[in-house]
């Protein structure tokens, strides 16, 4: 796991919202390259997304090489959440364009989106298990997308799917909890089987939406490694929205900031220094001093 270097002294980011900035610079790759749209596994062209008088999202351009981990920074309401599920076509776009694995999200039929989403896991704040199954069951239920017609009870899985969903318990430190209902299960350990649930899915992309926001700061910190650790190793393309600056910096390739709906920083993590990020959450309003918010990052 890398380290943020808080030594170094590289420029204040330039910012796409701020009064005569410069536009977020490109997105570039381990080489430091721009990332073409050819190249990109997730790559969106002016994405707006508007709730009523609302811009969730306003003409955000992003692109992710294959393997990259990208963390999603930004004060609650900045719109992270409605990109990852722009992305996955959970949320129809108001402009602009949206492709992932090579597929237009935002023209796809309901057949190309189902076959999109199989390559594409998903891993939510609330875990989002089945209470009353299994921890093995609810590994199980990732490889539901392909296999044919409905599965009830883990005997109705083949042998080596069982044996495949054992092994990723195994792998997130929970192979021998497979027969314990997952509601007994702590925060933490529901959030692993999620994940264990989700490598099932043999997903090319993994979109996980702040993903440890509802444990503690030490569970957050040992689910996050975990995730992002099988990550690297299996040269999954991660999109990630956190709250926690030292987990983005010591663990994303590159720190993509939202602000209103605005993306204001795309940079390589390498070489960022927490204040530059800091900069994401910093907003001005009459009589606020600067850099007030609620749901500021730990
Ligand atoms: N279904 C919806 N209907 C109306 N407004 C919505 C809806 N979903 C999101 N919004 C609005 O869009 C904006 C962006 O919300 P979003 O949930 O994407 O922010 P976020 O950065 O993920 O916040 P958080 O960190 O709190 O999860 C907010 O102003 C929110 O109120």
């Amino acid at each position: 796991m890398s380290t943020p270097d808080s030594s170094s002294t590289l420029s204040k980011p330039s910012t796409a919202s701020d009064p005569g900035g410069e536009p977020a610079a490109p997105p570039t790759g381990p080489a430091g390259g721009a990332i073409s749209a050819a190249e990109a596994v997730i790559s969106t062209a002016r994405l707006t997304k508007r709730f009523g008088t609302t811009a969730a999202l306003d003409e955000v351009d992003l692109r992710v090489r294959g393997g990259e981990l990208v963390v999603l920074l930004g004060l609650s309401g900045s719109g992270k959440s409605t990109l990852l599920r722009c992305l996955n076509g959970l949320q129809p776009i108001s402009g602009g364009e949206v492709s992932v694995l090579g597929q237009r999200v935002d023209t796809a039929s309901r057949g190309e989106l189902r076959a999109l989403r199989t390559q594409v896991g998903f891993v939510f704040q609330q875990f989002n298990l089945v209470g009353r199954l299994s921890c093995l069951e609810n590994v199980l239920t990732g490889a539901l997308g392909r296999v044919r017609g409905p599965r009830y009870g883990v005997l109705s899985y083949s042998r080596a799917l069982r044996r495949e969903a054992l092994a990723h318990l195994d792998r997130v430190g929970l192979a021998d909890r497979a027969f314990q209902r997952a509601d007994t299960l702590s925060g933490g350990q529901q959030q692993r089987v999620a994940i264990a649930r989700t490598l099932m899915q043999r997903p090319k992309v993994l979109l996980a939406d702040e993903p440890v926001a509802s444990l503690d700061p030490e569970n957050a910190g040992v689910v996050m490694d975990l995730m992002f650790q099988i990550c690297v190793e299996e040269g999954l393309t991660v999109l990630c929205t956190l709250h926690q600056i030292d987990l983005a910096l010591g663990w994303a390739k590159r720190i993509v900031g939202l602000r209103e709906g605005v993306k204001v920083l795309d940079r390589e993590a390498s070489g960022l220094t927490r204040a530059e990020v800091m900069e994401i959450y910093q907003r001005v309003e009459p009589g606020r001093p600067e850099g007030a918010g609620e749901g500021l990052p730990t």
